[in-house]
């Protein structure tokens, strides 16, 4: 039998991208990974220093395309050698790629500014950073996931909250629990197509496949086994109006009247989070303005570099001045009368409020929400994510306005909290889990660097709470010990919005948006508020969601 050409053993056995080959932190791993790729690629383009016979290659490997493989290599030693913590793997990557240069191939680049579309590429913390512990962190980054993607080192700009982010990630995907891990790809998949996510859709889609999934899947829902479809209802609800959630949806899972597709109730805990986890990942995805990875459609380049490219430092025009924001735009209260209000606050102390006024205050802020105009322009959704999900035109609906008002009362945090509840059932359904979201949670409510743009010395609590309990209060989940007058003095009708349209609008969120509000603020200060977004955002689809469980298990 004709042994297999070798570019099978890399692809496809070993893994499909082979950048996973060289994950390792032995440097005599990597070395004999990259002598085998090397031998695979000298075999594709037909022995050194000689023009690639494409027939001959196309006849030796059937009907794969040499060319289309030569590019994908291309495309995956232009990543490696952009974001490969390692000196060796990454000299040797960029010989290969002049060397191929050389050969008169066409060599792929990356385009300028491609982390973000809102945040200037100068002012985002580079792969090689400085910071020790953030390096460090990106390292594991890397060796974790293949790669270092545009969300994790964006989040470099805050290590401390960072190293809980990727802990809880891996242990997510990549340690013990009831799911098989091609099973927590496609729950990822799923999740982010509610939103219509294709950065994070993409990423999943290649994770699958190393996991061994079946490509087959890959072609949409209607190409799963039933039991992950069962799925879509929930999903969706935890996706757009957690409050819906009950008992019932759980029990349906939970006994199916065929047992191969019934779920554990460790399974479902753990299906759960993973859906919350990647719906609020999308709102930072979409926040944050994060462009394509290199290696994915739009994230690199065959097209030679313009002049106008070569000269300027951001490709995409991120610019301070439009940075500045539109000039129509309403007036932002700005930095020194939001601390003055702080101050304020600090000085009056807690007033002794009656529990009926709290309510009144919350039940304000509620109402009030419903003016809050998110965008309404939806981008159109793409094929390559419809084929995800069900009722693709369910959305958000304020809390406020919900079809059974009686039947659905505010969530108060007194009956069911994360501190009390949510925390040991998760921990006693999904172990450990619980302890890693509490640290997650905790650092991303107390994590502060005391600034507020340029001023120094400032106590944020107030600031920060407003918007975790705003937060919360689109989803109807009220904290008795909260003044809900605070939302209102601290949080402007245009962050409103912005927060609004990021927790349940994300994907319709704009670099207008973006610009316009915290004007002031740091772009690390902006990113700082868009973490606390995507931890308020899960928190309260956690709540509901383990709600549902504990309602079904009682
Ligand atoms: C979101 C920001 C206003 C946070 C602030 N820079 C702090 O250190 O608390």
């Amino acid at each position: 039998m004709a042994e297999e050409p070798s570019r099978m053993k890399i692809r496809d056995e070993d893994s499909l991208r082979f950048v996973h080959c060289l994950s390792s932190r032995d440097p005599g791993v990597r070395n004999r990974a990259f002598d085998s790729i090397l031998r695979v690629f000298d075999a594709l383009i037909g022995g050194h220093g000689s023009p690639p016979d494409m027939k001959g290659m196309a006849t030796i490997h059937g009907a794969v395309d040499t060319k289309e493989m030569i590019d994908e290599y291309l495309v995956d030693i232009l990543r490696l050698s952009v974001q490969c913590p390692f000196e060796d793997v990454l000299d040797r990557c960029k010989e290969l790629l002049r060397d191929m240069q050389e050969r008169t191939y066409k060599i792929p680049r990356v385009l300028k500014g491609g982390i973000s579309t809102f945040v200037p590429e100068r002012e985002i913390i580079p792969a090689s950073s400085k910071d020790t512990e953030t390096q460090a962190l990106f390292v594991d980054a890397f060796l974790q996931n293949n790669r270092l993607d545009h969300v994790v080192q964006l989040m470099g700009y805050h290590p401390q909250y960072l190293e809980c982010f990727l802990r809880t990630q891996q242990y997510l995907m990549k340690g013990d629990g009831a799911l098989p891990f091609h099973y927590r790809h496609y729950i990822a998949i799923m999740a982010a197509s509610r939103h219509m996510c294709t950065y994070l859709v993409h990423l999943h889609e290649q994770e699958f496949i190393l996991q061994g999934g079946d490509p087959e899947w890959l072609k949409g829902t209607s190409h799963v086994p039933k039991k992950l479809r069962d799925l879509n209802e929930l999903n969706k609800l935890l996706a757009h109006r957690p409050w819906l959630i009950c008992k019932s949806h759980i029990e349906k899972l939970a006994r199916s009247t065929n047992s191969k597709d019934n779920w554990s109730i460790s399974e479902l805990v753990q299906a759960l989070i993973l859906m919350a986890h990647f719906h609020s990942l999308c709102s930072f995805v979409y926040g944050c303005g994060i462009k394509s990875e290199i290696d994915h459609n739009g994230g690199f380049t065959y097209r030679p570099q313009s002049p106008v490219e070569k000269n300027s430092n951001d490709f995409d025009s991120s610019d301070s001045s439009s940075t500045n924001g539109d000039i129509n735009s309403e007036p932002e209260v700005g930095i020194e009368l939001l601390m003055e209000r702080m101050k304020k606050l600090v000085e009056e102390g807690e007033e002794e409020t009656t529990q009926e006024e709290r309510v009144k205050r919350f039940e304000k802020v509620e109402s009030q929400s419903v003016e809050i105009a998110a965008n309404t322009v939806r981008p159109s959704p793409k094929a390559e994510v419809l084929k995800y999900v069900d009722d693709a035109e369910y959305c958000y609906q304020d809390f406020a306005k919900r079809d059974s008002v009686e039947d659905i009362p505010t969530f108060r945090a007194t009956d069911y909290s994360w501190e009390d509840h949510g925390f040991s059932l998760s921990n006693r359904l999904y172990m450990d889990i619980g302890n890693q979201l509490e640290d997650k949670f905790s650092v991303a409510t107390n994590m502060t660097y005391y600034t507020m743009g340029e001023v120094r010395d400032v106590d944020t609590t107030a600031f920060r709470r407003a918007i975790w309990s705003y937060i919360h209060c689109l989803y109807g989940i009220m904290h008795d010990d909260y003044n809900y007058g605070q939302v209102n003095q601290l949080l402007e009708r245009n962050l409103k919005a912005y927060i609004k349209t990021m927790t349940c609008y994300p994907e319709r969120l704009t670099r207008k948006d973006y610009d316009n509000v915290m004007r002031e603020f740091k772009h690390s200060e902006k990113v700082h508020v868009n973490l606390m977004l995507l931890e308020a955002r899960f928190q309260a689809e956690l709540l509901y969601a383990l709600r549902g469980v504990m309602q079904f298990m009682t």
